[in-house]
């Protein structure tokens, strides 16, 4: 589903190069989930960037659902986009004029997969139900981020992409919000690569990995933790 073959990434900086990706391998299989620890500025976004097909590497190659992306054009990239990933950033990019209905089923309709009872069923797991013809500015902030998974999620995509998604929310919320996107990307049948900087939210996934010193490394704890379950 994603595959990192070598992968390097440096960014232009008045100081010189600054190198964040040095020789990134990974895989990630249909249906699995991986966490992406590390600390901050060790590169997760950049590496999310790339996965997303947003910016390209250097060096090396990304593969998304079997497609090289470095051999893409911008436009087949996001068709790619649309018909084989969700996103959810920590911005949630919500549509202010659209409602949370039309919000909710955007990229499904824009990957022309729109699922009326997939949709509803969305709304009601993300309590989301009876709020469909206000706007995102009429929503609480866990309210909007629920929105935005969902979003993602309507169009049952190959691979969910998170940055923090839950980085937004109290401890209390950030765990409920967090159960229902594993589930709801179980139903989906979705694979997910999850940035966090929280060991509790990377615990229920597939694999934990770190990214430290542009490279990415297990996380022994979290492998100890796991067999220990
Ligand atoms: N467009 C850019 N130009 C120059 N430097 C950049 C750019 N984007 C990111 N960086 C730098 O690259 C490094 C990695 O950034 P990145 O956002 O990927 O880290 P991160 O692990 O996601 O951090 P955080 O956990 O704080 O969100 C940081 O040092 C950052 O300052």
């Amino acid at each position: 589903m994603l595959e990192f073959n070598q992968v390097h990434k440096a960014y232009a900086t008045p100081q010189g190069p600054l190198v964040v990706l040095e020789g990134i391998d990974l895989r990630l299989g249909g249906g699995e989930s991986l966490a992406l620890m590390g600390e901050s500025g060790s590169g997760k976004s950049t590496l999310l960037h790339l996965a997303a097909g947003l910016d390209l590497p250097d060096a090396g190659e990304v593969n998304v659902a079997g497609h090289a992306i470095s051999a893409l054009n911008e436009p087949s990239r996001a068709r790619l986009r649309r018909d084989t990933l969700g996103l959810v950033f920590q911005q949630f990019h919500l549509v202010p004029s659209l409602n949370v209905f039309d919000n909710l089923r955007l990229q499904a309709r824009l990957a022309g997969r729109e699922r009326p009872e997939w949709s509803t069923h969305l709304a009601e797991r993300l309590g989301l139900a009876g709020l469909e013809r206000r706007y995102p500015e009429q929503l609480s902030g866990g309210q909007q981020q629920r929105l935005a998974i969902g979003r993602a999620l309507a169009p049952r995509p190959a691979l969910l992409l998170a940055d923090e998604p839950t980085g937004n929310l109290d401890e209390a919320s950030a765990g409920d919000v967090l159960e229902l996107l594993l589930e709801l990307v179980r139903e989906a049948g979705s694979a997910l690569l999850m940035v966090t900087h929280s060991p509790q939210v990377a615990t229920p996934l597939d694999r934990c990995l770190r990214l430290t010193h542009g490279r990415l490394e297990p996380l022994e704890e979290y492998d100890q933790e796991a067999s220990r379950r």
